[in-house]
């Protein structure tokens, strides 16, 4: 899995005009040491950053691009883009953050970042002795399988698991090893405080040489595929919602067989309203809502429990119901997709992401 999208992400980078990039030393900058990266060290850097095998995350490439600006041009005094201009005000922004950092300790904090992240991706590639395999194939996720449930956790806490676009691609794998696998039940919950943050705004950011346009028909590609992998699982597919759930997370809530929630899943949010678990359950999106202290205790004990029950009378019975609606929910899918094509390019879409992003470029 990485080795395949290694390789397209190193394209797109070069490509992309975000594909300079940093992070300042920490250590360096407690310790007041004036360490100093020379020319050469430079541009090793830069060339090192092409060699990444795993694409940093824009903010990463942001900060990249700030100090890649401050070390060979110095402090920003480029006449700000316009608000709609959202790439290269978060580019602006970045670099304009900086300030009158000094050349020679731009250089330094972009060779220590590069080389931060290079060490980072080298042991995300280990495999650790002992361990399952398949949890190394995923950026986003860890998937494990035990007891006949395997397990999908979305794993970006420190993102409340906002769902970027390679890992839209890496849960239509895992879901699709899943369907494969020897497993009764599948299981997708989050890791940390949020169930999911819906989808990573920062994913407008990656605009491809085709433009906007060209974006936004990858997106609502992207979208079918991803809700089309939901549509079509085959065995009981359960949501184990940790925390908050937002946006495309909560949509595609509807396409489980049961919906387990803590009751501090109090943020559900849809139609732009906040809505309970409780709310959430007697609206019939949630199945069940347990108390946040014991609610692992209680839907594991469940789930293992429903893990010893006749595996192909489970699935046969999905399936028949599925079959049902199948092809009326492939039929809403690609609509949705294809008004997802043309709200992407609206004003008011634009604008949710330019105010998202533009409040977190400020580093
Ligand atoms: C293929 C495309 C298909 C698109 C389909 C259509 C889908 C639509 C949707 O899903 S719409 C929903 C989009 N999500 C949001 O609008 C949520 C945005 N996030 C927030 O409002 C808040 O972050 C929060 C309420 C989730 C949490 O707030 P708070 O507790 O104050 O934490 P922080 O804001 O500091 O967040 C921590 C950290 O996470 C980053 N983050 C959170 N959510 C997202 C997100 N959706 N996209 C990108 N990044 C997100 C946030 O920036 C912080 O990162 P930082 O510490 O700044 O690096």
């Amino acid at each position: 899995m990485v080795a395949r999208l290694a390789p397209r992400w190193c394209l797109r980078a070069l490509r992309s005009p975000l594909q300079v990039i940093g992070f300042p030393s920490l250590q360096l900058h407690m310790s007041g040491i004036a360490m100093r990266a020379s020319q050469e060290d430079f541009e090793n850097a830069l060339n090192q950053v092409k060699l990444l095998k795993k694409d940093p995350g824009n903010e990463v490439k942001l900060k990249l691009y700030a100090l890649y600006k401050q070390a060979t041009e110095g402090p920003c005094n480029m006449p700000k883009p316009g608000v709609f201009d959202f790439i290269n005000k978060a580019k602006w922004d970045a670099w304009d953050a900086l300030g009158n950092l000094p050349k020679e300790t731009a250089r330094q904090n972009y060779v220590d970042l590069v080389s931060s992240l290079s060490s980072s991706s080298e042991s995300s590639n280990q495999v650790q002795p002992g361990t399952d395999r398949k949890q190394q194939e995923y950026e986003n996720l860890v998937v494990t399988s035990e007891d006949g449930i395997t397990k999908i956790t979305l794993n970006r806490p420190t993102k409340k698991n906002a769902i970027n676009t390679q890992m839209y691609q890496e849960i239509i794998l895992a879901l699709k090893a899943a369907s494969n696998d020897d497993s009764i039940l599948t299981v997708v919950t989050g890791n940390g405080d949020y169930y999911c943050s819906g989808n990573d705004l920062t994913n407008f950011m990656d605009i491809p040489p085709g433009g906007v346009e060209e974006k936004a028909k990858q997106s609502a590609v992207l979208l079918r595929d991803f809700v089309g992998s939901f549509i079509d699982f085959p065995k009981p597919l359960i949501a184990v919602v940790n925390g908050p759930a937002m946006g495309i997370s909560v949509t595609i809530l509807g396409l489980f067989d049961a919906v387990y929630a803590s009751d501090r899943a109090t943020e559900m949010l849809i139609f732009g309203k906040k809505l309970t678990a409780g709310e959430a359950c007697a609206q019939g999106l949630v199945t069940e809502v347990f108390p946040d202290s014991t609610f692992q205790k209680e839907v594991w004990t469940r789930l293992k429990a429903y893990s010893k029950l006749p595996k192909n009378a489970m699935k046969i019975s999905k399936q028949v119901i599925r079959n049902m609606e199948k092809e009326k929910l492939h039929a809403v899918n690609a609509e949705e997709s294809s008004v997802l094509q043309e709200r992407c390019l609206s004003d008011e879409c634009i604008n949710a992401a330019v105010n998202f992003l533009s409040k977190r470029a400020k580093l």
